[in-house]
């Protein structure tokens, strides 16, 4: 495996930044201004007597060391279910993981300050054990959420709050919701797996949707903000996991369903029911859901709350469409057509079609949350962008006209998909005129991640030889497994495209090497994608993450591309 991803070609980068800018790192103002993810805490703490706890969790719960007892001495001032994030007079909920029980870091959160734990009767002994007061119910993780909110005291109560759910568009929708409640004169929130904020305050993400107790204090941060309105993401995950119980969503977008997660989730139909899960009375008061999507209208036709609906393609049966759509290589135009009559002319700067439909079902959910349209069609029509998503890579010297090269985070078999056809359908001839001469191909570069779902690879494969003109196949976080096997997995589902209808196939294991040699080998006019990562910083290797930007590596071959061409006196400039 050594070789796959040289870590000589490091990040010097810190995470993209607001606008779809980011700066670099080296210690300065930047790095100081964003937090780590563990820290999404209040300022101000509050101590939460432990017999009210007892009381939220009701009759499953027993004290220790009275078992039985309905009172337990002493007060919480945060909660935490990982030791290494335990501050000094937390509750520390030890729940049993995928590997190991909570309850094994038992001691390390009591050296770390821990007030009491929080676990379920497999735990008990081992928290017993520290002498500290325990609470045991029979399933710490189903309460967790009411718990984190109990303790930061209701945090999400007076705020706004919009999720987002589905297998892409989640991040892109995201930021539109908070760029039309800003325009609208919210003080915003964001949570997702490209950046977290609490007002000022800016978190780099470690999950798309933060676990319960984190996810509170971050709310709890918002709360002293002053923040009135916030936007999120709401992985599978997170709703299998319960790390949103405590929340309740005002309006909650359904984007669409493929394949993703099998991983985690049992099979689609599991993966669509966690989904699910979001749009039931519990969390949601109203869904906005995706008629263009087949697991949308299921959705539609099955919730229990209010669903109202939205198509991009105009479908007639939907309660809102896009009409008179316009898609041009830099954003797109359409006509908002809604119920009662209301009509607005929208321009987004995000090129491609799935961005209409994240669009107009950000517009659907900002406007059923109160936000006036116009607001609303001003706010998302100033943003520019969320980084790593379709980001366009410059170099030095760059030349007009020349190869294109695009980073984004798709890293699904869908949403390549999405990216390659909303590309070729910006290409001048559109999407059906495959190319094997230079100019204006479409030349795409993605890999496979490794430890996870393996039924992806070869539809990644197949996706990247059917749409693309070229594809070079390489390494995507190959984890512990050996890259090649993950190549040939996608080789495979490559070769199932019928000759004449395949893109040229390159297999490259070394990812910086794949990119140097799309971009290096493109023509004018070619665009190039690299796929899979966005805004992500590292690849996982082995046990380890090495350093590796795609945006940073493609602007360097880009340079390279610019110099040789200069010095072969290819361009006007030379
Ligand atoms: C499958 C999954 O979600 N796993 C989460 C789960 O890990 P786990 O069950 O394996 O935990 P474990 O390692 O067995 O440890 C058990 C318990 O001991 C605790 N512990 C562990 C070690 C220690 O030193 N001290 C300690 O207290 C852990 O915090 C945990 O509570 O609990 C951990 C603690 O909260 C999470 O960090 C971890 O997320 C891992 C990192 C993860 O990668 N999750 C991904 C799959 C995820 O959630 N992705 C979604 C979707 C992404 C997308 O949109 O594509 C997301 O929302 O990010």
């Amino acid at each position: 495996m050594t070789g796959t991803v040289p870590a000589g070609v490091g990040s010097t980068r810190a995470p993209a930044a607001e606008g779809g800018v980011a700066e670099p790192d080296g210690g300065g103002e930047y790095a100081l201004a964003v937090r780590s993810a563990s820290s999404m805490r209040p300022e101000a703490v509050q101590a939460r007597p432990l017999s009210a706890l007892a009381s939220l969790l009701g009759p499953s719960s027993s004290a220790v060391p009275s078992p039985g007892a309905r009172v337990v001495r002493g007060a919480v001032t945060g909660v935490t279910l990982d030791s290494r994030r335990v501050r000094r007079g937390d509750l520390y909920v030890a729940v049993a993981g995928a590997s190991r029980h909570g309850a094994e870091f038992a001691g390390a959160a009591l050296a770390a300050g821990a007030a009491a734990i929080l676990t379920d009767p497999e735990g008990r002994d081992a928290a017993v054990a520290t002498g500290l007061p325990v609470l045991v119910v029979p399933d710490p993780r189903a309460v967790l959420g009411q718990v984190a909110s109990w303790v930061y005291g209701k945090p999400a109560a007076g705020i706004t709050l919009i999720g987002v759910t589905g297998t892409s568009g989640k991040s892109t929708s995201t930021f539109l919701l908070e760029a039309g409640l800003r325009a609208a004169g919210h003080r915003t929130g964001l949570v997702g797996g490209v950046e977290i904020r609490a007002g000022d305050v800016r978190f780099t993400p470690d999950l798309t949707t933060p676990e319960a107790t984190d996810l509170q204090g971050l709310f709890a941060l918002m709360r002293e903000q002053g923040v009135s309105a916030a936007a999120m993401e709401v992985s599978s995950h997170a709703l299998a996991l319960g790390r949103v119980d405590g929340l309740f969503y005002d309006v909650s977008i359904f984007t669409n369903l493929s394949q993703d997660h099998l991983d985690f989730h049992r099979d689609l139909d599991d993966y669509f029911a966690a989904k699910a899960r979001l749009f039931t009375p519990e969390l949601s008061r109203l869904g906005v859901v995706n008629a263009d999507d087949a697991h949308g209208r299921e959705l539609a036709g099955t919730a229990k709350i209010p669903i109202t609906t939205f198509s991009a393609s105009g479908a007639p049966e939907a309660d809102w469409r896009a009409e008179d759509v316009r898609l041009g290589s830099t954003g797109s135009r359409f006509r908002l057509v809604g119920p009662g009559g209301v009509e607005a002319d929208v321009a987004v700067g995000l090129p491609g079609p799935f961005n209409v439909a994240n669009t107009l079902g950000a517009l659907v959910a900002l406007v059923e949350t109160g936000v006036p349209l116009q607001a609303a069609v001003t706010g998302v029509g100033e943003f520019t962008g969320v980084p790593g998503r379709m980001e366009r890579v410059r170099g030095d010297g760059d030349v007009p006209g020349d190869v294109q090269v695009i980073v984004d985070y798709a890293h699904k078999p869908g949403a390549v998909e999405s990216v390659l056809n909303s590309l070729r359908a910006v290409l001048d001839d559109g999407p059906d005129n495959r190319r094997a001469e230079p100019g204006g191909r479409l030349v795409v570069v993605l890999g496979c991640g490794g430890d996870r779902d393996r039924g992806k690879r070869p539809m990644m494969g197949e996706a990247a030889a059917r749409l693309a003109d070229v594809a070079i196949l390489t390494s995507d976080n190959p984890r512990t497994e050996d890259p090649l096997a993950i190549l040939a997995a996608m080789l495979e589902g490559a070769l199932r495209v019928p000759q004449q209808e395949r893109a040229h196939v390159v297999v490259e294991p070394d990812r910086a090497a794949a990119i140097r040699l799309a971009v290096g080998g493109a023509s004018p006019g070619d665009v190039v994608v690299v796929a899979g990562k966005g805004h992500e910083l590292g690849q996982y290797v082995g046990g380890e993450v090495i350093p590796f930007d795609d945006r940073e590596v493609a602007a360097a071959a880009i340079a390279e591309r610019n110099r040789a061409r200069r010095a072969a006196g290819e361009t006007a400039g030379a």
